[in-house]
């Protein structure tokens, strides 16, 4: 880890009408380094995401871009990527790559897609579309790589290879911010991780920090989070019935 800042959240709120998404939030999203963020369903991990990326305008506060100069600054890997069928991999990654001058066959290359190259797009699996989608998120090289639950539905071993890719992406020095409840995956790979709860960043620190703090494996303690979080959607619906 360099240390340097390239994106920064300061005292960030984002509003919907009457839910609160965001209360005061801070955060930095250092270089060379993967910023995890875990927290239960509906804790504004999301919402955080969107507007560190400039896609949601924060109610209040403010986002910083303190990172290199680039064609592209931010790259994003949505929660859900979906391609245009009718076209093959190679076909769509490179309506992306020509957006920004890139080479179509190094972004497969890097994600390990260049064997499926001429398939349609709407017949890989969904860990591919996943890795065609953090693809596109590096086109252009941008400093900045923001992945929004990227191994979610997926099996372990794809998790797991997702997970690598994504180490990497921030060992080539990138500033790396992602989502996710596969906590043992986040636990292993980010630098740092940001908990949030009912909107608020509740502490940053290192895995490593937080388990010492804890006194135990980091999944045990925020999977209690996230069955007390599922005990309450339960006992909505059973009242709502
Ligand atoms: N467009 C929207 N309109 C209204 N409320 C929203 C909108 N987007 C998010 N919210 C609300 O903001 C809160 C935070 O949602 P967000 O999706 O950021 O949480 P999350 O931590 O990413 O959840 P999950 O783990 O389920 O993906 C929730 O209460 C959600 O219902």
């Amino acid at each position: 880890m360099t240390g340097e800042t390239y994106l920064s959240a300061n005292e960030v709120g984002k509003t919907y009408g009457d839910v609160t998404a965001l209360s005061d939030v801070s955060l930095d999203v250092p270089a060379d380094a993967v910023t995890g963020l875990i927290g239960p369903n509906g804790s504004g991990k999301t919402t955080l995401l969107r507007v560190l990326l400039g896609l949601e305008r924060p109610t209040g506060g403010t986002v910083e871009y303190g990172g290199p100069d680039a064609v592209r600054r931010l790259g994003y890997l949505p929660q859900r990527p979906t391609f245009r069928p009718g076209f093959t991999v190679r076909e769509t990654i490179g309506f992306y790559a020509d957006l920004v001058d890139d080479d179509p066959d190094r972004l497969l290359e890097r994600v390990g897609l260049g064997d499926v190259a001429d398939r349609p797009v709407d017949g890989l699996s969904g860990g591919m579309t996943r890795l065609l989608g953090i693809a596109q998120a590096l086109a252009g090289d941008p400093p900045v790589v923001v992945l929004d639950e990227p191994a979610s539905g997926l099996d372990p071993a794809m998790s797991e290879l997702i997970f690598d890719v994504v180490a990497s992406i921030a060992d080539e020095g990138r500033a790396v911010a992602l989502s996710s409840h596969e906590l043992a995956l986040v636990e292993r790979t980010a630098d740092r991780l940001a908990v949030l709860e009912s909107g608020a960043v509740v502490t940053v620190d290192t895995p490593q920090a937080l388990r010492e703090r804890t006194g135990g494996p980091l999944h045990e303690t925020f999977t209690s989070l996230l069955e007390r979080e599922s005990a309450v959607v339960t006992a909505t619906e059973v009242g709502d019935a």
